[in-house]
């Protein structure tokens, strides 16, 4: 069985792995990850079991599958160490890092096959998304092999091109953020409305549930549960007046193309 090896052990890599362990399909003995953190590695080993290396070197030795999940700023550092390494043995990279192209990923490792990819963090529960690009050089069976190591933590979705990847960053990479921000501000409003600490989290927190689910499983678009939710004259119409008035779409517009731009600053800054 194929050794997977994430070079960096923080949140990314432990919602993936989380979400990897919780699947099934793949054996934690099979998991190789190495952090300079002691006290984050042995989080890792206690909550799924995985090995454990304060040494890069040590993780990629035998790994068929090398997972980069370091940040966009250290990748350059912590791959030409391993470069001479990894080029003798060309396995399949698969790189999860903002903003970091996939010529620098292949100049930098000495690797071909190369996936960059997008996950987010809910890949921890199974229900994350994952947008991925490969290199012309990955093969049927390595773009399967990328496929199957990320739909064990949700859903995932191939893009046409390279660049497409910054708008799935700014999109789902840090889309959970954009949802938690929207709960936060609606904790503190329920409170400013008299509620409870608790009470207001509690109801938000299934509110959010509760409309996530019905908008997956529903035979409309979100546009026409919302109609749904506003009666005419009634409590939810001036709540979306508000918002429109404010110019939320607008600001979400905005707010995802800085993201996107953020990511593309990235690329150039970082890459070769
Ligand atoms: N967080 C998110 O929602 C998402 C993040 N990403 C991408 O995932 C990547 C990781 O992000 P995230 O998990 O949030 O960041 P974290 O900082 O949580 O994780 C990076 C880990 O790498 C470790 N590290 C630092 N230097 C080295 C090294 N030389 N060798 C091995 N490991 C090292 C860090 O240790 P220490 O802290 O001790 O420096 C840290 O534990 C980024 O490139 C980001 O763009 C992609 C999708 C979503
Ligand atoms: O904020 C970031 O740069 C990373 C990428 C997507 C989510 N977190």
């Amino acid at each position: 069985m194929t050794q997977i090896a994430f070079i960096g052990g923080g949140n990314m890599a432990t919602s993936i792995i989380g979400g990897l362990i919780r699947q099934g399909n793949i054996s934690a003995d099979l998991i190789h990850v190495s952090d300079p953190g002691a006290e984050q590695r042995e989080k890792l080993t206690a909550t799924f079991a995985v090995n454990t290396h304060a040494d890069n070197q040590e993780a990629i030795a035998n790994a068929g599958v090398v997972i980069l999940a370091v940040k966009p700023q250290m990748m350059k550092d912590v791959l030409l160490p391993l470069k001479a390494t990894l080029s003798a043995r060309q396995p399949l990279i698969i790189s999860i890092a903002a903003g970091i192209n996939l010529p620098s990923l292949q100049a930098w490792s000495g690797c071909k096959s190369v996936v960059r990819s997008m996950p987010n963090t809910p890949a921890l529960t199974g229900t994350g998304a994952t947008g991925l690009f490969a290199s012309s050089e990955v093969t049927l069976d390595q773009r399967n092999q990328a496929d199957a190591l990320l739909q064990a933590t949700g859903i995932t979705v191939w893009v046409k091109t390279e660049a497409e990847i910054d708008a799935v960053t700014a999109l789902s990479g840090s889309g959970p953020a954009y949802y938690f921000l929207l709960m936060e501000a609606m904790i503190a409003a329920g409170r400013e409305l008299g509620l409870s600490e608790e009470t207001a989290t509690k109801l938000t927190l299934q509110t959010a549930l509760g409309a996530g689910q019905m908008a997956m499983n529903a035979d409309v678009d979100p546009a026409e549960l919302r109609r749904r939710v506003t009666s005419p004259g009634g409590t939810t119409e001036r709540a979306i007046a508000t918002f429109e008035g404010a110019h939320l779409r607008d600001i979400v517009s905005a707010a995802m193309k800085s993201a996107c731009s953020r990511a593309a600053e990235l690329s150039e800054q970082l890459g070769d």
